[in-house]
């Protein structure tokens, strides 16, 4: 299986935002990629006073990824978008995917919501427009099993071995919008450790640049193996990267180094 990671720069044209995305989804088709990956907040990443109206898991942001999986038959991980929330101040930081003939295959709502104040370099308080999703997600893709998480999530190892114990997860998927103060130190380590620690595949989809309002994304979009070796990774630039999976190697490295069934908690 061939998959890409989407490494974008959406900003506050919502539009704009979905054309570069579907553009980025091309470039993986002609690629030959089987699963495409985009970042967090693929529809608006923008001033909150600014933000269209929420839309529900089947509305047309549902539609246009749909439509796009089935015209390029691939599979397509729609980033997150802002999903209808449970309370009018509140949206979700949602995931959907969609298989080639552009069903939906999954849903999963953000869990881990970034509430950060470093003085001076990020001030950001994710649960006063976010509510929390409460449930883990993993999906078959042609038969490899898919974890789902989103950006912050990445923090909580916890999480990751759900994924890969319960959820027989061999591939995580990381779509981010990781801050350039924390991604420049934080970003490459945390994802090379989740895929070592639980041995599978992290195909990670990052924003890139900046976004109103003041906001700037590292980017470095990667896919990494079950071994920790970074196979691909983007400049610093919108684009694709794309890597093979091989199992077989997956199984070769739970199999030498089998930290994971030796778990004793
Ligand atoms: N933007 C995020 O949700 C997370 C992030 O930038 C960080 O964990 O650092």
């Amino acid at each position: 299986m061939r998959v890409a990671v989407c490494q974008l720069n959406a900003r506050d044209d919502r539009a704009a935002n979905l054309a570069a995305a579907r553009d980025l989804l091309g470039r993986a088709a002609s690629a030959g990629a089987d699963l495409a990956v985009l970042p967090e907040y693929v529809d608006y990443l923008g001033r909150s006073a600014g933000l269209p109206k929420p839309e529900p898991v089947d509305g047309e942001f549902a539609e246009f990824f749909s439509a796009a999986a089935r015209e390029l038959g691939i599979w397509v991980h729609a980033g997150s978008f802002h999903e209808v929330g449970p309370d009018d101040a509140r949206t979700y930081n949602t995931s959907l995917v969609f298989d080639r003939s552009g069903e939906l295959a999954a849903t999963y709502r953000k869990i881990h919501l970034y509430d950060v104040e470093i003085p001076g370099r990020v001030s950001y308080q994710e649960s006063r427009s976010v509510a929390p999703g409460d449930t883990t997600v993993v999906t078959d893709v042609d038969g490899v099993r898919l974890g789902l998480s989103i950006c912050y999530d990445l923090r909580f190892p916890e999480l990751y071995r759900r994924l890969a114990v319960e959820g027989e997860a061999r591939m995580i998927v990381v779509p981010a919008a990781f801050m350039m103060h924390t991604g420049r130190d934080h970003w490459e380590v945390l994802l090379r450790a989740r895929a070592i620690e639980n041995q599978c595949y992290v195909l990670a989809a990052g924003q890139i640049g900046d976004h109103e309002p003041g906001r700037t994304c590292f980017g470095r979009s990667m896919i990494i193996d079950p071994w920790g070796t970074v196979l691909a990774q983007a400049p610093d630039t919108v684009g694709i990267v794309t890597a093979d999976i091989d199992l077989g190697r997956l199984e070769e490295i739970r199999s030498e180094l089998p930290s994971l069934a030796n778990r004793r908690l």
